[in-house]
């Protein structure tokens, strides 16, 4: 763990009777960043996050989270938010200030940061979903916690919910809090998150960068024929250039300026070899294919 992150997962595995949710996960997410904690339904993200708050006990490793320094060291929202629906919103967040020793200011700055204001005054049940899930982020926040686990928030929101949604995520990271969100959708983060980590079968195949996770563009090259593809690759790879060839054809990374220029040379030697091209073109991968490739690598 360094300096930049207020917990530490070591080596966590949790097995329970019948599953291995999660296997030897390592991870320290960062202060001030986003990260969106992905995987398909049951990859084991939502035991992850109960380790990690202490609601229930890996079977191996751990999970360190250091004192706050005057801030609650971790704080979390799973499942239903635990709210007292026949209460206003400021009565839920007076008793939820008490429960957590956060200070009295605190109430109406979590209001604020969640904006919530204008309906501090209505019952929590006459409130739409979209504000219920504020008010729950309202809650959670009391007391500026150093890491803020929110599992699957956007459940049941709508679109525009949800673009309220990751404006707020954004402006509680930037406070300094390490905000960690799972999501089964990889797009919903994409643009507010700092950091990915992609979560499959209970292991991270994927902690980085979100904007590295795609990899760079490249060349697709499909040639006329099999035998001239296999010979097509093994020219461009004598002339320094790494083609790798792949079931529809040949790819070479090309990114930014270089990209042109190899592809003039990906044409040239094709000339001069008498191969016929099919295709040449410029690819980026989706989101969507990288992750596949990742999964698809994981059960190779
Ligand atoms: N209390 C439990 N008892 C037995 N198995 C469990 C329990 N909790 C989770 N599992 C199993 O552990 C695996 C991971 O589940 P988990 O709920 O952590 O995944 P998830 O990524 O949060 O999925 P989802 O997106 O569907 O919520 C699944 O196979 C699940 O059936």
């Amino acid at each position: 763990m360094n300096d930049e992150s207020p917990v530490a997962v070591t080596g966590v595995t949790k097995k329970f009777r019948s599953a291995t949710a999660v296997r030897s996960v390592s991870w320290s997410p960062q202060r001030g960043e986003v990260t969106a904690l992905v995987g398909l339904n049951g990859a084991g993200k939502s035991t992850l996050m109960r380790v990690m708050t202490g609601l229930i006990k890996p079977t191996q490793g751990s999970v360190t989270v250091p004192a706050g320094q005057g801030r609650r060291p971790l704080s979390a929202m799973i499942e239903a938010p635990a709210l007292f629906t026949g209460l206003t919103v400021r009565h839920n967040l007076r008793i939820h200030r008490i429960l957590t020793g956060a200070y009295p200011d605190d109430v109406e700055s979590v209001a604020a940061l969640t904006r919530i204001e204008q309906v501090m005054s209505r019952r929590v049940r006459a409130l739409s979903q979209g504000y219920r899930q504020r008010v729950a982020i309202a809650v959670a926040l009391l007391g500026s916690p150093a890491v803020l686990l929110l599992d699957e928030p956007t459940n049941a929101l709508d679109p525009e919910a949800t673009a309220d949604l990751r404006l707020m995520i954004r402006r509680i990271a930037d406070r300094g809090t390490a905000v960690i969100v799972s999501t089964h959708m990889l797009r919903e983060l994409e643009g507010v998150a700092d950091t990915l980590a992609v979560l499959h079968d209970g292991q991270v195949l994927y902690d980085g960068p979100f904007t590295s996770f795609v990899g760079p563009p490249s060349l697709r090259v499909r040639a006329q024929d099999a035998e001239a593809t296999a010979r097509l690759t093994a020219l461009l790879r004598d002339e320094g250039i790494p083609a790798r060839q792949v079931t529809d054809g040949v790819r070479v990374p090309a990114d930014g300026r270089d990209a042109d220029r190899t592809a003039r040379r990906i044409f040239t030697t094709a000339a001069a070899s008498g191969i016929g091209l099919v295709e040449l073109g410029h690819i980026t991968p989706t989101l969507e294919e990288a992750f596949h490739a990742a999964i698809s690598g994981a059960r190779s």
